[in-house]
């Protein structure tokens, strides 16, 4: 049995800063991701005049309930679209005027749905280029509160922001949802107002978020579901293998969690105990179709082991992932077929069908770290598989590579 640790959960440490910021008190991170995405977070919060201390295992920050403590800041979120969409979010509870910009990449991903909710909110924000783009620029001054509509059916992210800043508005919002995709994602980010000392309430579509600010607190970050997605795959594709992942089991927050029984599904044997989930690769890997639209950050750890299957993989709803860190379809299909595997893909899906095995190549990956993490799982069975940016795992899991490695010594020799 292989035992991996797995870095903190990026969601939750998004969540958690942006809470912590909030909070009436210090509140104390534990075991928080370091990674681009989160240090960017952190760096963002510094920007707006939070204090943010970090040390390996521990975060720490002083809430301003207030908001902001400076009166203008430039901040850059870098690749992150938590930092893109949360932090001008907080920055909107505050008073000053907050300019916001990303990365190339990061300026691409849309956000329009959110920033309109937030002018129907009486927020002044501007967008310099492209309506619902960074950068844009935030004219706090506080939110009074009240009824906003929103379609979250391209992000859950902007649902999140919302939810995140309701208890710092002066009475509240009434967030009514016409669609929502990674719906799992909202329930973490509930749970975590509940452990603030926020209770959200429901009325049908309508999510009910009292006013009265945050509760400092200390808060404990699970290790990342999606982030483990790629061990549990490797088990999973490897007979004989068998991976454990402690920090993951029966009460964990993250839906990307739900992967293990996609695995299930096609044959692995998996565990999930009260603490801790274990994978083992059986030898037997059937295709199957399945609805990936709650936990879509998985569809590319899919996509990159569905060559292994003896029947054809269908993956579908995953409409979203066509405008993440890049066209994840497409990225996962061209790489693919670079292999020589069969592929088709449609406006939401995309089929993997069993036949040729794959051979070498050099992926693109298009910047995005979920597209290196899934296909070095495709390379623990077909040699000469290379990235041409290795490195932009850095964005959530730095240390990747050398994990890999470990796992693959340890299961594949
Ligand atoms: O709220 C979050 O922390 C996230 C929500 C999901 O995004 P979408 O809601 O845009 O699908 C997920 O893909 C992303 O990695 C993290
Ligand atoms: C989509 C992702 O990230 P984000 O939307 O938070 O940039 C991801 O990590 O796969």
């Amino acid at each position: 049995m292989t035992r991996v640790d797995i870095p903190g959960s990026k969601s939750l440490t998004a969540r958690a800063l942006f809470l912590a910021a909030a909070a009436d008190g210090v509140t104390t991170l534990r075991r928080p991701l370091r990674s681009d995405d989160t240090e960017g977070f952190a760096e963002g919060l510094i920007g707006l005049g939070y204090r943010v201390g970090r040390t390996p295992d521990a975060w720490q920050v002083d809430g301003r309930p207030q908001g902001p403590a400076v009166r203008e800041a430039d901040v850059y979120c870098r690749d992150g679209a938590t930092t893109a969409r949360f932090l001008p979010t907080l920055a909107a509870a505050g008073h000053g005027t907050y300019r916001f910009d990303a990365s190339p990449q990061m300026r691409r991903r849309p956000l329009l749905p959110l920033t309109r909710a937030l002018r129907d909110l009486g927020v002044d924000l501007r967008h310099e280029g492209a309506e619902g783009h960074h950068p844009l620029t935030v004219a706090a001054a506080g939110v009074e509160g009240g009824d906003v509509v929103l379609d979250a059916g391209q992000s859950s992210q902007y649902l999140t922001a919302l939810l995140l800043l309701g208890p710092l508005t002066r009475t509240g919002l009434r967030i009514t949802v016409t669609d929502l995709v990674s719906a799992p994602y909202v329930e973490i980010t509930l749970a975590m107002m509940r452990a603030f000392g926020v209770e959200v309430g429901r009325e049908g579509d309508t999510y009910v978020v009292p006013p009265g600010g945050y509760r400092a607190t200390t808060y404990e970050i699970e290790p990342d579901a999606s982030t483990a997605s790629y061990f549990f795959a490797a088990a999973a594709v490897t007979p004989g293998a068998e991976v454990t992942v402690p920090g993951l089991g029966e009460g964990a927050l993250q839906g990307d969690l739900g992967f293990v029984d996609v695995l299930r599904r096609m044959g692995a044997r998996v565990t999930v105990g009260a603490d801790r989930t274990t994978v083992r690769g059986t030898g037997e890997l059937r295709g199957l179709t399945v609805n990936m639209r709650d936990i879509s950050d998985t569809m590319p750890t899919l996509a990159a082991i569905a060559p292994y299957a003896c029947g054809p993989v269908r993956i579908e709803d995953v409409a979203n992932t066509r405008v993440k860190e890049c066209d994840r379809l497409e990225a996962c299909a061209s790489n693919l077929r670079r292999l020589g595997v069969e592929v088709a893909t449609g406006p939401d899906w995309i089929e993997i069908r069993p036949g040729a095995t794959p051979e070498g190549a050099e992926i693109t990956t298009y910047g995005d770290h979920r597209i290196v993490m899934s296909f070095a799982v495709t390379g623990l069975r077909t040699p000469g598989i290379s990235f041409d940016d290795p490195g932009c795992v850095r964005k959530t899991f730095p240390g990747f590579h050398e994990a890999f490695a470990e796992l693959r010594k340890d299961i594949v020799g």
